[in-house]
C-alpha cells in the first residue's frame, strides 16, 4: 500500500504572495520578500537535491525572481502554492495544507506597552500565583529573555510577550520558576485565548544565569482546535496510522494523530529515516522543521538559515533512495521569513510543493489544500477537506 510524507520545512518561502502588501513588519508591507532567493542572493546557497526536485523553478514561478545558483532542469513534480487564510503564521500555513483554510479573522495584540488587556494579565496572575506578569509587549523571544530574564528570577513573575503572530508566549525558567508550573499555566489560560480566537499559547521556557540565559527544547505550544476535519483525521478514519514528527502534534492538537516523534531538527530528520524503513504501509508521516524559522527567520541570520538548508539537502539526499516505490514524498512551507527583511516577524509569502514520486513536471499554481487533497488521493481515502489533487 501507498505511503504518504509531507515534510515542512517552517518558513521556507518563495516570494510572490499576491497579498503581501497586506502584512506588515513594523510599518514595512511584506512586498518583495522572498526567503530563499533571499538567502541565495546574500549568502549564496547549494542545495543540489531541493533544485533538482524544482526548487529554483518555483522561485521562478512565485515571484519571477531568480535564486543564485538555483538553475537545475527538475526532475520532479514542482509546484508554487499561495495561502488563502487571513494569517502568516505556522497553524494558518499547515491547517490550510492539511484541507483547513482558516475562515475567521486571529485576534492578534496591538503593538502598545501594555499589549495585553488588563483582565487577561489579571487572568495570567492569578493563574501562575503572582502579583504581576513581565513583559507584556512585542517582542523576539531570544531579546527578551535577555532583558528580563534577571527580573524574572529575582521577582517570580512569568515574562509573557506576542508579535504580529496571533500567540501569546510566556517564558519562564525552567528552575526558577518550573516547566511543569509554565505548561500548567499555559494550559490554564489557553481556554480564555482560544475563545478570544488568539491561535497559540506557547511556552517558552529557558535555562542558564544571568547574562547567559538559553532557551531550551521543551517549548510547548497549545494551540486552538481546527473548524473542521483535517487530512490527519481522514486518514485515521480510514484506518490508517498518521505518524507525526516535531512540532506537528501541538499545531494539530494531536487530534487524528497515533504517533509522535519530537526533538531537534536533526533528530527530527532521524525519526523520518526510522519511518521510511518502519512506518505502516498506507501510512501518513506529517513533519514540521522548526529551526529554518525559530534560528535563522526569526533572528535574521541569512547565512545560517543558507547552512541550515544545505544540511537538510544532504540529509534529504539519503533520505530520497530508500523510500518505497510507491511512496509519494512532499516538501512544502507554511509561511516566509525572509532574514533579510526588517523586523523579526514573518513574511507573507508563497510556498514551495516539491513532489518526489509523481514523475517530472511543472504542476503550476497551486492551492495550500492541494497538499491534503493530494495525499488523500495517492492513499486513496474517503476525503472531504479542500483543495484539488495535483496528482
Ligand atoms: O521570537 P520568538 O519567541 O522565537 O517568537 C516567534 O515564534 C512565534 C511562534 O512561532 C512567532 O509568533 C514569533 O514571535
Ligand atoms: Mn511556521
Ligand atoms: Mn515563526
Amino acid at each position: 500500500m501507498p505511503r504518504a510524507f509531507v515534510i515542512v520545512i517552517d518558513s521556507v518561502g518563495i516570494g510572490g504572495a499576491p497579498d503581501a502588501d497586506q502584512y506588515f513588519n513594523g510599518t514595512l508591507p511584506d512586498t518583495g520578500a522572498n526567503t530563499v532567493a533571499h538567502i541565495a542572493q546574500t549568502a549564496g546557497l547549494c542545495v543540489p537535491t531541493l533544485d533538482a526536485m524544482g526548487l529554483g523553478a518555483a522561485v521562478q514561478l512565485a515571484s519571477a525572481e531568480t535564486a543564485k545558483g538555483l538553475d537545475t532542469t527538475p526532475t520532479g513534480a514542482w509546484g508554487a502554492a499561495t495561502e488563502k487564510s487571513r494569517g502568516k503564521d505556522t497553524p494558518s500555513g499547515h491547517w490550510e495544507l492539511a484541507g483547513v483554510p482558516v475562515p475567521w479573522e486571529w485576534h492578534t495584540f496591538p503593538d502598545t506597552q501594555p499589549a495585553f488587556p488588563d483582565d487577561l494579565t489579571a487572568e495570567i496572575c492569578a493563574a501562575a500565583g503572582t502579583d504581576g506578569i513581565l513583559g507584556n509587549c512585542h517582542a523576539s523571544g531570544t531579546v527578551i529573555i535577555e532583558e528580563l530574564g534577571d527580573a524574572h528570577v529575582q521577582s517570580g513573575w512569568p515574562i509573557c510577550y506576542t508579535s504580529v503572530d496571533s500567540v501569546l508566549q510566556i517564558a519562564a525558567h525552567e528552575d526558577h520558576f518550573g516547566l511543569q508550573r509554565l505548561y500548567d499555566l499555559c494550559a490554564a489560560i489557553a481556554p480564555t485565548l482560544h475563545g478570544m480566537k488568539v491561535g497559540r499559547v506557547i511556552a517558552r521556557p529557558f535555562v542558564g544565569s544571568s547574562g547567559n540565559y538559553t532557551r531550551t527544547a521543551n517549548r510547548k505550544d497549545f494551540a486552538i482546535a481546527t473548524p473542521a476535519p483535517t487530512i490527519c483525521n481522514y486518514v485515521a478514519q480510514a484506518g490508517r496510522k498518521v505518524y507525526a514528527v516535531g512540532k506537528i502534534g501541538d499545531i494539530f492538537s494531536m487530534s487524528g494523530i497515533s504517533d509522535l516523534r519530537k526533538g531537534r531538527d536533526a533528530e527530527l530528520m532521524g525519526h523520518l529515516d526510522d519511518l521510511v524503513s518502519e512506518a505502516d504501509d498506507g501510512s501518513f508521516i506529517f513533519a514540521n522543521l522548526v529551526e529554518f524559522d525559530s534560528e535563522y527567520g526569526h533572528r535574521r541570520d541569512p547565512a545560517g538559515y543558507a547552512a541550515h538548508l544545505q544540511w537538510f539537502d544532504a540529509a534529504l539526499a539519503e533520505l530520497l533512495p530508500k523510500l518505497r516505490t510507491n511512496d509519494l514524498l512532499i516538501v512544502t512551507a507554511d509561511h516566509g521569513n525572509d532574514p533579510t527583511w526588517p523586523g523579526t516577524d514573518h513574511t507573507r509569502e508563497r510556498v514551495p510543493v516539491l513532489v518526489h514520486g509523481a514523475g517530472a513536471r511543472p504542476l503550476g499554481l497551486l492551492d495550500f489544500s492541494d497538499v491534503g487533497a493530494s495525499v488523500a488521493a495517492h492513499l486513496k481515502i474517503p476525503y472531504q477537506g479542500e483543495g484539488k489533487s495535483f496528482l
